[in-house]
């Protein structure tokens, strides 16, 4: 009899990490389901690195539990690791070794590996087996990582920060190579990054960290669709910012005030009149600018500081 596939490829109950006085993740409860593309955002320091290194067992947690493709993250075996792909922004490969050698040493390892998925990447760049890993330019070694993990035939793919350092040719080049792969066809994927462009290109699902706790879990548009511009022609000084209902940021610009907002609606034109508004009009915002607000305004709050 087949044990059936857990619904969660990720599941955290109360995942906590302190690091000293440091709390890097506080209570986090984060259910990530099988199947498509799933962004994890956060500004510096939200917890990202430590989420995973916990994940993919390389760290233990202080509290609570963690679970990748249904197993304790803390005990997996080698069997349950070759299930689970993982690229991160070093591109950690061995600079002395040639691609080929590397690439025979990973299909040895991975039962499930396909050469198919290989080529299919590594295509898109112009990397010669010969050649040393260390040669290679940080967009070629992207993508020879890429390859590489999505050649093992993972359930799950981790992506962290995986284009960081690239310029935009290359970075172009990384996404293309995961999009054309149809990856989130045979796995899901973790793409962690802070190119919101990226994530607008490929995520199905926008998860955003804030201090170690899940601040948004949906699809990006509807995340963009909480957060609304507003501009109104105020003659005066406007409301004090701490009155403003769901202020993300405020701006004078030509006169005429601007409001980024969250989780306002019709009554927030309403708000603005009472408070001497002339004229008001909104507008929708970019996932980049609805993104960046969210974790600015959060990020700037005061830390509470724990003993
Ligand atoms: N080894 C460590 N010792 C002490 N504090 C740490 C350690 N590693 C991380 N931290 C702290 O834990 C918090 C979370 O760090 P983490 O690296 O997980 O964040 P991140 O979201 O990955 O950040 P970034 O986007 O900058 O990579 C930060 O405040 C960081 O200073």
């Amino acid at each position: 009899m087949s044990v059936p596939e857990p619904e969660y490829v990720i599941e955290t109950v109360e995942l906590s990490k302190r690091y000293g006085r440091k709390l890097a993740l506080d209570r986090l409860d984060l259910r990530i389901p099988r199947g498509r593309i799933h962004a994890i955002v956060g500004a510096n320091g939200a917890g990202k690195s430590t989420l995973f290194r916990i994940l993919l067992g390389f760290l233990p947690q202080t509290a609570g539990e963690a679970r990748i493709l249904g197993h304790d993250s803390q005990r997996l075996t080698p069997r349950d690791r070759a299930r689970i792909g993982f690229v991160n922004e070093e591109h950690t490969l061995p600079g002395w070794m040639r691609v080929s050698a590397v690439k025979d040493m990973h299909r040895r390892q991975y039962p499930r590996w396909s050469e198919a998925a290989f080529e299919g990447v590594l295509g898109h760049y112009h990397v010669l087996p010969e050649q040393k890993v260390g040669q290679l330019s940080r967009g070629e070694r992207a993508g020879f990582n890429l390859a590489l993990a999505l050649a093992q035939g993972p359930e799950l793919l981790v992506l962290d920060e995986p284009t960081l350092g690239l310029d935009v040719v290359a970075k172009r080049a990384f996404l293309e190579s995961l999009m054309y792969s149809n990856a989130a066809d045979e796995c899901t994927v973790i793409y962690c990054s802070h190119q919101m462009e990226e994530i607008e290109r490929v995520a199905d699902n926008l998860i955003i960290l804030e201090r170690g706790q899940l601040k948004n879990m949906s699809a990006p548009e509807d995340f963009c669709a909480r957060v609304s511009h507003w501009i109104a022609d105020i003659p005066f000084k406007g409301p004090p910012p701490a009155t403003v209902p769901g202020l993300l940021e405020m701006q004078r610009l030509d006169g005429l005030h601007h409001y980024l907002v969250l989780d306002q609606d019709e009554d927030f034109a309403d708000f603005l009149r009472a408070n001497g508004a002339r004229s008001v009009q909104s507008m929708q915002v970019s996932l980049d600018r609805a993104v960046n607000s969210f974790l600015a305004k959060n990020h700037a709050a005061p830390v509470q500081q724990t003993a």
